[in-house]
């Protein structure tokens, strides 16, 4: 058993923001199963039996939060991280990412890269992640292998691709949907709490309706989440619906292929229609938004508002490394820049994203995204303890607050300037994992780090 006791910040819709003062939070068995605000800590630890060093007293300058969710997360992408942002998507995949992709076939090169993306992820105070691995079985499992051991909420998708890939890089479809099964087996017979398979066909280009097909049957049969991209690049739209007879457009083609159900993400939506939206809407599937990706491809800017409007659950993704950044800090940061560009262009009620409205989406609105929302994504009683305490005050960094500010501008001076220097705790499911994430990505740095050339 842990009690927690200071400032708690958590959404309780897009439109609730809570801040909690003086609130005392007790976990038991991972679970919350106590949270009262403006609370006599020194009674309650007494009441509950809760021993001295089991109590967190949270300092002046610290808040409790959810943790938060990455909705869509290239794991082997992470190698790229930073570069190769001179070509939009499909120059981009054949120059950069099917290359570097092909490379996870080889266990020990995976292992390299695999173990510092989710160190890397969950010390940015990443608790969830919906993560993309390649088309190679042995190599995802052992992601999310990596991914139990490290502590971290993850799905974990072996990507499906049997057409218009390269020849070093590409599936055949009877093999593609063995491989898909097995991995799915595989996973799930290693009853990890927080580590599940998700069916997740590359794109509508890369990928058969044969294929997505049975796809959907296996994710059906197992009970999984989907994944998948739509609509993110205007020549990706117009090669996808071509390649497609007789779709009317891309939802079109999924909605064919019987992929869109209420546990489906598909990453970007920057050119849906409103006809697709209404489609996606009667189907519960959700977007994961990445507008770091966005715009480091020059994807487009997607309006976010207008697709929650439209009723659609949207979370927030890095798209590593498509975007850049790890971080969903950065993603928030990114959404709102990109909602503020496009309301110079829209009428004048027009309401960009603002920092309440990302901090949902990154919490709340990503686990409502991922159908986890029973489970994560704010503090209610009965949900997993998935947490940050976050320390406005880092003895370096940008973030520097004044006694007498406001706990609304706190959040926003985080949101805005803060990064894994001012993430002090990361827990999930009630266990503290950010100090070995640190130390794994810290003796790596020290220690063993090897050329590229030499992993593979
Ligand atoms: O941003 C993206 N990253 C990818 O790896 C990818 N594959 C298909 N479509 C994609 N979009
Ligand atoms: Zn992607």
């Amino acid at each position: 058993m842990k009690l927690f006791y200071g400032l708690v910040i958590h959404s309780k819709s897009i439109d609730d923001l809570c801040f909690l003062p003086n609130t005392v939070l007790i976990v038991d068995n991972g679970k919350i199963v106590y949270i009262q605000e403006n609370a006599d800590v020194n009674k309650v630890q007494q009441e509950h039996n809760v021993s001295s060093e089991n109590v967190v007293i949270l300092k002046e300058n610290e808040f409790l939060m959810p943790g938060m969710i990455d909705t869509h997360i290239h794991a082997p992408q992470y190698v790229n991280a930073g570069f190769g942002l001179d070509l939009p998507l499909l120059g981009w995949l054949n120059k950069y990412t099917f290359p570097t992709e092909a490379c996870f076939s080889d266990l020990k090169f995976a292992n390299e890269i695999y173990t510092r993306v989710v160190a890397n992820t969950l010390v940015n105070g990443t608790t969830t992640a919906m993560y993309f691995a390649t088309i190679h079985k042995d190599s995802a499992l052992l992601l999310g292998d990596i991914a139990h051991q490290t502590g971290q909420r993850a799905f974990i998708g072996k990507v499906s691709m049997d057409q218009n890939s390269p020849e070093y890089y590409i599936e055949e479809k009877d093999s593609a949907i063995k491989d898909v099964e097995e991995f799915i087996v595989a996973l799930q017979s290693k009853n990890y709490p927080n580590v599940q398979p998700a069916v997740t066909p590359r794109f509508a280009i890369t990928c058969s309706m044969s294929l997505m097909k049975t796809l959907s049957e296996l994710a059906s049969k197992y009970n999984v989440n989907i994944q998948t991209h739509v609509s993110e690049n205007p020549a990706e739209c117009e090669v996808a619906v071509s390649l497609h007879e007789g779709c009317r457009d891309y939802v079109d083609i999924y909605a064919q292929a019987k992929l869109l159900t209420a546990k489906t993400i598909l990453a970007h939506g920057v050119y849906l229609s409103d006809k697709e939206l209404e489609v996606l809407h009667q189907y519960q599937t959700s977007i994961s938004h990445c507008p770091n990706s966005n715009c480091s491809i020059r994807s487009g800017m997607c309006d976010v508002r207008r697709l929650m409007e439209k009723g659609l659950r949207v979370g927030l993704g890095t798209d590593v490394s498509g975007g850049f950044s790890s971080s969903i800090l950065d993603a928030m940061r990114f959404a709102i820049t990109v909602s503020n560009i496009l309301s110079l262009s829209k009428p004048e009620e027009y309401k960009p994203l603002n920092f309440r409205d990302v901090f949902f989406m990154a919490t709340l609105g990503g686990a409502q995204a991922l159908g986890l929302h029973d489970k994560v994504g704010n503090f209610e009683i009965g949900k997993e303890f998935d947490a940050l305490v976050v320390n406005l005050a880092p003895t370096d960094g940008n973030l520097e607050v004044w006694p007498d500010e406001s706990m609304e501008n706190r959040l926003s001076k985080w949101i805005h300037l803060g990064d894994d220097r001012s993430i002090s705790r990361v827990y999930v499911n009630g266990v503290e994992v950010k100090e070995g994430a640190s130390n794994t990505l810290r003796i790596k740095r020290l220690g063993s780090k090897r050329k590229l050339s030499e992993m593979v």
